[in-house]
Parts: C-alpha cells; sequence; structure tokens
C-alpha cells in the first residue's frame, strides 16, 4: 500500500470490510446516545434522494424511534430543500417513504440563492458564477437547517463520508457544517451496503451520485465532476492498488483541502506549511 494511503485510511478510519448488522446498530446507538448526551430534542437532516441523505435520515429515524421507546423524548425532522423544481423528484419521494421521518417540511431554497445572486449583481454589476452559485445553495440548506433547529432544540446531521471527504468533495461551511456526522468512516460502497441491508428499494441503494447543484448541468454526476470513480475512491480507501493517476488525483485532493478538514487557520498553525 501506498504510504500516504494508510495514512488517509487511518485518517479516516475506514475498515475495508463491514458487517451490516453491527455497523447499523453502532450508528443508531451513537446517535441515540448523544441525543441523551447533549439534552437536544432530536435532529433535522435534508433528505435529497441520493444516498446518503436516504441512510443518515433512515438512522436518525430509528435513533429517534429509540429514545422513545426508552421513554425519553425525540424527533426526526427531514426537510426538502429542492431548488426551483428538483429534476429527481421521484427519488426524493421514494427517500421520504424510506425514511419515514416523524415530521417532513419543504423550504424551497430558490427564492433565498436567487435573492442573494440579485443583490450582488446590484451591487457589484456582476451575479454570481453557476459555479459559485451551487455553493450558495449548498449554505443556503445549511442555514436552513440550523434555522430550523435552533427554534426546536434541534441537532444538525451531516452525510459527510470517507468517499467524499477524501478529496474535499463537499462545500465548506454547506453540507460540510453539521453537528453530527453519523456516516463517518464509511465509504460510499458501503454506505450503499448498509442502506440496502435497512431495506431500501434499489432505485435509492443503486442512486448514481450527483451534487446536483449547477443550473446548466442538472443532475451532472459527482464521477464526471471529479474525474474519478466512486469504484477506484472506495478501493483505495480500503486499502487496495488502483490506477496510479487516481491514486495520485485522489491524495493531490486530500492534500489541497485540508482547509475543509480544520478549524479557521490561526497563526499558531503549521500545519499548512507543509
Ligand atoms: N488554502 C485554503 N485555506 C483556507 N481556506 C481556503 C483555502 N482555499 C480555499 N479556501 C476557502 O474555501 C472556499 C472554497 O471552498 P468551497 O466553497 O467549498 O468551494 P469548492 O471546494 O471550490 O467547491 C465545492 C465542491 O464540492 C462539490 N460539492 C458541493 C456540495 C455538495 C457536493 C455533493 O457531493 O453533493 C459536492 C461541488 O460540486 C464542488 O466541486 C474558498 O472560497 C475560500 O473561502
Ligand atoms: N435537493 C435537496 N434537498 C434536500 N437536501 C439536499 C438537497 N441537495 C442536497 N441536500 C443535502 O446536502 C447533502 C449533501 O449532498 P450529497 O449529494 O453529498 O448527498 P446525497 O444527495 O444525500 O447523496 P449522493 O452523494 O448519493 O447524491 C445531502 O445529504 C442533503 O442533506
Ligand atoms: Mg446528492
Amino acid at each position: 500500500m501506498r504510504e500516504i494511503q494508510r495514512t488517509i485510511i487511518d485518517a479516516l478510519g475506514v475498515k475495508p470490510a463491514i458487517e451490516p448488522d453491527a455497523e447499523v446498530e453502532r450508528r443508531v446507538r451513537f446517535l441515540a446516545d448523544y441525543l441523551g448526551a447533549t439534552g437536544a430534542k432530536g435532529y433535522v437532516l435534508g433528505i435529497s434522494g441520493g444516498v446518503d441523505s436516504t441512510l443518515a435520515g433512515r438512522l436518525a429515524q430509528l435513533a429517534a424511534d429509540r429514545v422513545r421507546a426508552d421513554g425519553g423524548e425525540a424527533v426526526f425532522l427531514g426537510v426538502r430543500l429542492p431548488y426551483r423544481i428538483q429534476h429527481d423528484e421521484d427519488d426524493a419521494a421514494a427517500a421520504l417513504d424510506f425514511v419515514a421521518a416523524d415530521e417532513v417540511v419543504t423550504v424551497n431554497v430558490a427564492p433565498g440563492v436567487d435573492a442573494l445572486n440579485a443583490e450582488i449583481e446590484r451591487a457589484t454589476g456582476t451575479g454570481l458564477t453557476d459555479f459559485t452559485k451551487g455553493n450558495a445553495k449548498a449554505r443556503h440548506r445549511m442555514v436552513t437547517q440550523y434555522a430550523l433547529a435552533g427554534d426546536r432544540g434541534l441537532l444538525v446531521i451531516g452525510s459527510d463520508h470517507a468517499s467524499e471527504n477524501v478529496t474535499g468533495f463537499f462545500t465548506k461551511h454547506g453540507d460540510g457544517a453539521a453537528d453530527v456526522l453519523p456516516l463517518s468512516g464509511l465509504n460510499k460502497r458501503q454506505g450503499r451496503a448498509l442502506l440496502r441491508h435497512l431495506g431500501a428499494p434499489p432505485q435509492l441503494w443503486e442512486k448514481v451520485p450527483t451534487a446536483d447543484l449547477l443550473d446548466e448541468k442538472a443532475g451532472q454526476t459527482d464521477e464526471d465532476e471529479l474525474g474519478l470513480r466512486y469504484d477506484d475512491i472506495d478501493d483505495y480507501l480500503e486499502g487496495r492498488e488502483i490506477p496510479v493517476e487516481a491514486a495520485e488525483k485522489i491524495e493531490a485532493a486530500w492534500h489541497r483541502n485540508r482547509h475543509k478538514r480544520t478549524t479557521p487557520v490561526e497563526i499558531h498553525d503549521t500545519w499548512w506549511r507543509s
């Protein structure tokens, strides 16, 4: 194995193989125990129809069910957060069905994002690029989830996992901002395996990952944008050998996006000098 590969695997805590039953139990227990330790009233998460939020949402609902069965108080709030009309709305509906959240609300992020864009255009003479507007959509989803959490005493779940974290493929302070990460240490195929184990329909656990942030390329696949295949990322994180070009791409992204895995850089920090 490459030396840096070992370092990355250890830092992200990925196992070469998992046992779905035990992994589900460990993660549900973590979410339930954390509520007990903090006194928070439950969890909130945006449900997109993608693999990650379907899995994290179902685990959160199972945790809320468990806390209530033990006599506690807990609720899971699922949030639909489309930008206008989502092109894969049928997958989002299937995900909501499967997650079976205690409560669901829909907040369209388009009015907020479009107002920001219009105001920036008025102030500077130039609107946002499609790329930066995409990150603004992710941040607007974050603002919405924290607003709902704040008034209800809930904690915000993040859907980040090892196969996204390794390349920094998330919006800083957007979908990267959360209170609790129940999928940490899992790669993409392990996440799919847990979702399948939990009884999700193939439409959900087989779904092709998309950040779906661009107006001009609705549903662009993560793999197209990254120039990497999840199979290679997942193999790499399981300690397998992958084509050198792909390994080097992963390692360059890992290094380039270090700033996303830490608190804001301070004067006494030295990690960025190497
Ligand atoms: N060296 C450095 N030290 C400290 N801060 C640094 C920095 N370099 C950039 N920054 C800051 O970070 C910002 C750039 O980061 P960011 O805004 O995240 O932007 P960026 O990393 O350029 O873009 C986010 C990427 O994540 C993808 N994404 C986003 C959301 C969801 C998903 C998904 O999988 O569903 C994927 C998205 O498609 C895009 O490729 C800069 O504007 C700057 O403020
Ligand atoms: N249209 C949306 N509605 C609600 N939440 C969303 C939407 N788009 C993104 N999100 C939130 O942002 C998170 C990050 O998106 P990401 O695409 O990485 O995950 P996903 O859509 O759940 O899974 P996948 O990576 O398989 O597409 C989601 O898990 C979800 O919580
Ligand atoms: Mg997605």
